[in-house]
């Protein structure tokens, strides 16, 4: 378990796109956010993930500027997102749970009518285009599918070639082709440059796209690194079913035996040679270990195990 989410340093004297430092929000008595800390780089994907109610929204609604912090501070590029709000806006994009765009508007009137509020936007067509709503640029907002007002948000929260964007929830709602479009649209910002903070339930959009991530309970971030640190948090598992009679195989020492059958599971943090060894006795004695499963550990494993509060729950 990595103890702070700070950004590695891999380019020195580079501004930092976000630097969350110690963020404390609160509805009345209720602290929904407990001191959070984290750090974004240019080019660099974070996503913040967790159950609902875990804070997500509360913390990013401070770095989008629409909520003050109850305590710790957000900068973004060095500045404050409410005090110095012009200067944060012009480099920030952001795609909020839910958007309220008029319905008349056409796709291609909401679009331009956005485009003519930013310095330097991108081409609408070209916008347009890329979230795959071309054919439906003469529609209503209002006639559109709930993905495809989704793409429009996106499209929205991009068009001004911002330096940072922040995406709650990106893809809820979309098909899975459209949501690899997405995919695909984030992954090209942040190849330019962008720096794009996240919130996902869906934890394979995370694997995709999250350089680093952090997971949140209750306000407070439990596990947080890049995926391979946190995936090594978590134990490989093992398992397989025996046949009635067969004999049953010895335990390796680096395993934790979580069930003994009739399907057995097991935990270990040594995947290969507790492998090898139930393989080759299996061979040697001539046994079939019938629907054999080797999954190494995993951000969803860790994700769970956070969720189920075999993880962290004493902080
Ligand atoms: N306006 C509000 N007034 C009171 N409590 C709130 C308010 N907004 C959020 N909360 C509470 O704060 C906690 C965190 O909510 P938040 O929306 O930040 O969580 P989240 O991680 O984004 O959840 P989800 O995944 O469901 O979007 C929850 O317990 C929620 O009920």
């Amino acid at each position: 378990m990595q103890p702070a989410t700070a950004a590695p340093p891999t380019r020195s004297g580079e501004p930092l796109a976000v630097e969350v430092t110690d963020l404390r929000r609160s509805y009345g008595d209720f602290e929904a956010v407990r001191g959070i800390s984290f750090e974004v780089r240019p080019g660099e994907v974070f996503a913040l993930l967790g159950v609902n109610g875990a804070g997500k929204t509360s913390a990013l609604e401070v770095l989008e500027g629409l909520a003050t912090p109850g305590g710790g501070t957000v900068r973004v590029f060095g500045a404050d997102p409410v005090r110095d709000r012009a200067a944060v806006r012009a480099r920030m994009g952001m795609l909020l749970q839910s958007s309220g765009l008029p319905g008349d508007l056409t796709v291609a009137e909401t679009v331009r009518t956005w485009a003519g509020t930013l310095s330097a936007p991108r081409d609408v067509d070209e916008a347009i285009a890329q979230v795959g709503l071309t054919g439906r640029a003469d529609v209503r907002v209002r006639s559109l599918s709930g993905g495809e007002r989704r793409r429009l948000d996106l499209a929205l929260a991009v068009l001004g070639r911002p330096e940072v964007v922040v995406l709650d929830e990106p893809t809820t709602g979309l098909d899975p082709e459209s949501r690899r479009q997405v995919w695909r649209l984030v992954q090209d910002m942040v190849d330019g440059g962008t720096a794009v903070v996240l919130t996902t339930h869906h934890l394979e959009e995370a694997e995709e796209l999250a350089d680093r991530v952090a997971i949140l309970k209750a306000g407070r971030i439990v596990l947080s690194g890049t995926q391979e640190e946190i995936a090594e948090t978590q134990p490989a598992v093992v398992r397989f079913t025996l046949d009635a009679g067969t004999p049953e195989p010895p335990v390796p020492a680096a395993v934790q035996v979580v069930s003994a059958g009739p399907r057995h599971e097991w935990h270990t943090r040594a995947l290969q040679p507790v492998l090898a060894e139930l393989l080759a006795w299996a061979a040697e004695h001539g046994v079939v270990l019938r629907y054999l499963q080797a999954t190494a550990a995993s951000l969803e494993q860790a994700f769970l195990a956070v969720a189920e509060g075999r993880v962290g729950d004493a902080a």
